[in-house]
């Protein structure tokens, strides 16, 4: 089935038309400086805030505060910089007046719909947690490491397996892939620096060199690269068209898959350290019984 999708994702056009409709789009939503209002105070409610604390939206959260469960308290508590706790129920179309985006929670089905339709309205995107139907986007399962994020979605037909599909795709990751995008981030910046420019001939060698330097690298390794390393990197890379080595740019090959958590060689010197302690001591003990 992965593969089916993959084989979608990228064939000819012709093989992706096969897919057409049904789904919905898959993209990261910047937020920075816009107003969010989350209707409810509840579990869900609280889970809504967690996620748009991620981004650098400023966040209303509207609800009477004998109906906010503790997690929602200390959420307004901790992050009173992001979080404005608006003590009422909701009273109508003037408190989505300015919202850039709607999310309700509450547990009245008939207000959450009234809700939804004022923002329809009024063009302001919308969620309803209840109303799966009414939703101009729905919220999945996330994995996120720094700049790495993952969201499993399900279109709403099983928000269950989401989680449980993530845990999945968590077991798969080597724990040190936000670390690598950070560097690759670092990296493309200083490479923009010394070749810039936008599109063109300089960009198209631009992408084709840090493409050819991510298949080839591995995330590990990504990882050691500090300043100077980086700048080593392109004067023996991108300065002369190649793709160096970790080592021609002063680190190592430590691991022995991206997974592994230690070096390859501190590994082996722990090992045999470890077995030689373990000699030492075994033999003392037996002298001293033998006594
Ligand atoms: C459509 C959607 C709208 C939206 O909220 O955006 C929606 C709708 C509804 N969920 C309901 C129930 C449950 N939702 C969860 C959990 C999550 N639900 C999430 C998303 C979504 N839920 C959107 C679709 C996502 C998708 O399919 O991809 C997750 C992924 C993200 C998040 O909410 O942040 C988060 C997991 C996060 C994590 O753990 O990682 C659990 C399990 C649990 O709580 O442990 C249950 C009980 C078990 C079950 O029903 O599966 C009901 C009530 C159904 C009823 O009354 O029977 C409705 C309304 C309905 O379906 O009518
Ligand atoms: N999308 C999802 O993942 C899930 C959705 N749900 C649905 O989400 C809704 C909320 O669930 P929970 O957070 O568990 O509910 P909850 O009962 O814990 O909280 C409801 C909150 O809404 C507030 N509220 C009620 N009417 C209000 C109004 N008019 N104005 C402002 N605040 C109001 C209450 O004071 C309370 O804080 C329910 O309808 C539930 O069926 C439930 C589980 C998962």
């Amino acid at each position: 089935m992965t593969k089916f999708l993959f084989t979608a994702m990228t064939t000819t056009p012709e093989g992706a038309l096969k897919h057409i409709g049904g789904g919905s789009l898959l993209i990261a939503w910047q937020l920075d400086g816009k107003r969010v209002l989350i209707v409810g105070g509840g579990v869900v409610a609280s889970q809504r805030i967690e996620s748009i604390l991620t981004t650098d939206a400023s966040i209303f959260l509207l609800a009477p505060s004998d109906g906010l469960i503790a997690r929602t308290r200390r959420l307004i508590e901790l992050y009173p910089d992001h979080v404005s706790h608006l003590d009422r129920t909701f009273s109508g179309p003037e408190e989505i007046h300015n919202m850039d985006m709607v999310l309700t929670a509450i547990d009245d089905a008939e207000k959450s719909r009234q809700i939804v339709l004022m923002c329809r309205a009024a063009k302001i995107p919308v969620n309803a947690a209840d109303i799966p139907d009414l939703c101009d986007f729905y919220f999945g399962s996330q994995i996120r490491d720094g700049p790495l994020q993952i969201m499993v979605s399900t279109n709403g037909k099983g928000p269950k397996l989401t989680a449980l599909i993530k845990n999945r795709v968590q077991e798969s990751l080597a724990g040190v892939e936000g670390d690598a995008i950070m560097k690759v981030g670092a990296l493309r910046k200083k490479l923009k620096e010394r070749a810039p420019g936008i599109g063109g001939p300089i960009g198209q060698q631009r992408m084709k060199w840090m493409s050819a330097v991510c298949e080839q690298w591995k995330m590990t390794e990504f990882t050691q690269l500090d300043e100077e390393m980086i700048e080593k990197l392109l004067d023996e890379g991108w300065n002369k068209k190649r793709v160096p080595t970790i080592e021609e740019v002063g680190g190592y090959r430590l691991y022995a898959e991206d997974g592994a958590s230690f070096p390859l060689n501190v590994g082996l010197s722990s090992i045999i350290a470890f077995c030689a302690g373990a000699i030492v001591t075994v033999s003392v003990f037996i002298l001293r019984q033998r006594r």
